[in-house]
């Protein structure tokens, strides 16, 4: 995009309907007459007194426990600059923004018309009784030292100057990890800081503290280096000044360093200069909104280079947005007093750490990339890592609680996260907790279409997280070819190519014939079959050299299934196979059968469908309640399928009367547990709503979870193929790599819960 595009595009985004990027929206119901009075007068004045009694009940009342003030006068905005409060405010209204999307906090922003510290202090302890917290933000040094000092010990919520702090611990962690990628040691790095304000102050006393030595910093200011030959420093600028004779400018202070951190202003920084740095420099350019050299620039002078800057449109995007939300997230959760010392340094570890982790391939998807890792490239997490909110957030808590600052204790740390990320609205707990089942067991899982990127990712996060084993079937030269473009590395993983002949292969045709000699095969066709992965892999499974197979991300569902029943079959005593989805809504999690093969089930047939995925549902949560339903209620209808679902329901409590099972019922009273009780009060399924779904055909259940899937926003994991004698699951046609992990997320789970059978 050329530079005028994307100045006419930021101006349309921000003046575009509503103006601005925030509003203020009402968080309880407000569309009776009842419900004004409880939100206003008569109703208010309640919550009123009772904070008049005890103060502490704010927290209680209203929704100042959440609410951080996000405040500046305009004096150092980005760096454009002292352009005045209103011009800040766009800014400060994207912090709002940043805060809410990330952390789930509410922020008034505020811009002040206050220059003096005296000024800005006496607004800000005013508005103490609103907020929870007090982001200070882009107010230009040497005055925002003072202003912090000040706010810090004269309020008693917490208060950062987030160009300072959430800066510092942001580059602080970036500087750990890029030295140690290119080898370097902090207590020995030479480092030129360019800026000698807010950001850049405060940035390096966190080096400091992280084991940089102050002897081998030098700082510059708008006027040159920072030296004790100067007579115009304050003393904040004094503790920085070096007694070196030997550098005149930028230029020479560059030639050798190892590290440039650029706190200052665009563009001041040469690709010359560049090419006198030591070998593999570390150059975090983080001027906003031109950094001090662009990333281009850099990369073009070194490629030995680890290069950052403050922008979202490169790599390496060193910026405080990576902090404040989540600092401040974990400070509101204890009401923490103040951020602290150890709550900052808790942040840098916790957000150090992050990056060497397998990167979520929802981030890969954000960023449109393939396989972020750390590395020249990925030295921090991104911003829209999510995982962020819980390290990040639940490492300042609990450095908060450990260094006394909390008024609030978390002692269950395992809720604690479960709560941020529905904060979010990724809440997704029973995923993750069959993803951790998972992992309490891998299982071997042969992938039937290894030589595609997707299940090649799949099976590099799957093994990554400990879920799976893989063992991948395919074209091995496209195998690896693939892996090597898109740096995947599977390690020592096996590889079968099922053209090749080896004896494993005469005994899958040898056993193929024998089950289906009288079935029309003859040898010579089942030898061919066998070279069909599916078949492959489904006899793998079979031989126990799997315990998992998984195919149809190219294929059609019958093709896929076909070899499984035909090698595997059906497990003992059922009579057919059946699908189900794992629907994710909002609400919480549904199970939705049978969503996949039985296309207008009988009477006998429902019931087998029931049955199996009632088993299935109990693998994954403890108490399946299932409705069986009906465009019908308990009989107010007739017809073919109120009927046939009124029958099988009355067979199901016939010959499995501990199920908790009952119909025919239409969807809302399967869902509305208050809803049914009113209606029918006789019903088995009374207190909670059913947690899994029968339909009565293919047609209505393939429908539903579709329309929940567009219009609902459900996430759907399946299909969850039913029956089998051993776990063999089924992609859909083009499924994403997210889905594919959840399959064999599944699958791994499918097969512990076989052995245990099988063993029992
Ligand atoms: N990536 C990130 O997360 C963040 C980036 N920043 C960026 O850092 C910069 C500084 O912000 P902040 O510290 O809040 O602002 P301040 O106004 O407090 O500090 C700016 C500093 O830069 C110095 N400076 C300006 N121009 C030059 C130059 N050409 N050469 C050397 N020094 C120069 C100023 O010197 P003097 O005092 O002598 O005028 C001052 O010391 C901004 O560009 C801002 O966008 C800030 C916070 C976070
Ligand atoms: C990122 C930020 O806070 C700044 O550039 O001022
Ligand atoms: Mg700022």
């Amino acid at each position: 995009m050329n530079k005028a595009n994307r100045k006419q595009d930021a101006l349309n985004y921000h003046a575009k309907g509503r103006p601005g990027k925030i509003e203020v929206v009402p968080t309880k119901p407000t569309n009776t007459q009842r419900d004004l009075t409880l939100a206003y007068s008569p109703g208010v004045a309640e919550p009123c007194r009772a904070i008049a009694e005890n103060v502490d009940d704010v927290y209680k009342y209203t929704a100042k426990g959440n609410l951080v003030a996000v405040i500046s006068n305009g004096t150092a905005v980005l760096g454009l600059g002292n352009i005045g409060p209103e011009a800040s405010k766009p800014v400060m209204e994207g912090k709002g923004l940043l805060f809410k999307i990330y952390a789930d906090i509410d922020v008034f922003d505020l811009e002040v018309n206050a220059k003096s510290v005296d000024d800005f202090v006496n607004i800000v302890k005013a508005l103490e009784p609103t907020f929870g917290g007090v982001n200070l933000e882009d107010i230009s040094a040497p005055t925002c030292f003072e202003i912090e000092r000040r706010l810090k010990a004269e309020m008693n919520i917490p208060v950062m100057h987030d160009d300072q702090h959430g800066t510092a611990i942001i580059s602080g962690a970036a500087l750990m990890n890029a030295c140690e990628i290119q080898g370097k040691k902090l207590e020995e790095i030479k480092m030129v800081v360019n800026g000698a304000g807010a950001a850049a102050v405060s940035c390096t006393k966190m080096y400091l503290s992280l084991g940089v030595k102050k002897e081998n910093i030098v700082m510059f200011d708008i006027n040159g280096l920072l030296s004790t030959n100067r007579t115009d420093l304050d003393d904040i600028r004094k503790e920085f000044a070096t007694t070196r004779t030997d550098i005149e400018n930028l230029a020479d202070a560059m030639k050798n360093a190892d590290v440039f951190v650029g706190l200052s202003a665009g563009n001041v920084v040469t690709q010359e200069m560049l090419v006198t740095m030591a070998e593999n420099p570390v150059v975090f350019a983080m001027a906003n909104p031109e950094p001090e050299i662009s990333y281009d620039l850099a990369t073009a002078a070194r490629t030995d280079i680890i290069m950052a800057t403050g922008r979202s449109d490169y790599p390496n995007q060193v910026n405080n947005v990576l902090g404040f939300p989540y600092i401040f997230r974990g400070a509101l959760d204890v009401r923490a007093t103040a951020i602290n010392e150890e709550m900052k340094i808790a942040a840098v570890k916790a957000i150090a750490e992050m990056a060497k982790r397998p990167v979520p391939e929802a981030v890969n998807l954000a960023y449109n990339t393939t396989n972020l890792k750390f590395g020249r490239d990925y030295i921090i997490p991104k911003p829209m890592d999510q995982r962020l909110i819980t390290e990040v957030s639940s490492a300042v808590a609990k450095a908060a609680i450990n260094s006394g600052v909390a008024r609030k204790v978390i002692t269950d740390w395992d809720a604690y996260h479960e709560e941020l990320l529905s904060r979010l609205g990724t809440n997704n707990k029973l995923m993750r907790d069959i993803t951790n089942k998972a992992k309490q067991s891998p299982k071997r899982v042969v992938f039937a279409e290894a030589d595609t990127y997707k299940i090649l990712r799949a099976a590099q996060i799957v093994k990554d997280e400990g879920i799976a084993t893989p063992i991948l079937l395919g074209n091995i030269q496209k195998i690896k070819q693939i892996m090597y473009d898109n740096e995947l590395d599977l390690g020592e993983v096996e590889m079968i190519d099922t053209r090749d002949e080896c004896d494993r292969k005469k005994d899958f045709a040898e056993f193929l014939y024998k089950k289906r000699q009288r079935r029309g095969i003859t040898l010579s066709e089942a030898k061919k079959l066998v070279t069909d992965r599916n078949y492959y892999g489904a006899c793998m499974v079979q031989f126990g050299q799997a315990d998992a197979l998984i195919s149809g991300l190219t294929k059609n569902y019958a093709d896929t299934i076909k070899p499984a029943l035909q090698v595997i079959g059906t497990d003992e005593g059922v009579n057919r196979v059946a699908g189900m989805y794992l629907m994710i809504t909002e609400k919480g999690p549904v199970f939705f059968g049978d969503t996949t093969v039985n296309i207008n089930p009988t009477v006998e047939e429902l019931v087998d469908i029931t049955v199996l995925v009632e088993k299935a549902v109990s693998y994954f949560i403890s108490k399946p309640r299932v409705a069986l339903l009906s465009y019908s209620n308990f009989g107010s209808n007739k017809g073919d399928i109120p009927d046939k679902t009124a029958e099988a329901v009355r067979i199901l409590h016939q010959r499995y009367p501990n199920m908790v099972v009952d119909g025919e019922m239409q969807a809302n009273f399967a869902l509305n547990a208050e809803l049914l009780k009113d209606n029918f009060a006789f019903s088995t399924l009374n207190g909670k709503p059913a947690n899994t779904l029968i339909f009565p055909t293919l047609a209505s259940g393939n429908i539903a979870y579709k329309l929940l899937q567009e219009i609902g926003g459900a996430e759907a994991v399946g299909p969850i193929l039913l029956g089998l004698k051993k776990p063999v699951h089924v992609l859909q046609l083009g499924s994403s790599v997210r889905e594919i992990v959840n399959m064999v997320t599944i699958a791994v789970v499918d097969a512990q819960e076989k052995d245990r059978t099988t063993n029992r």
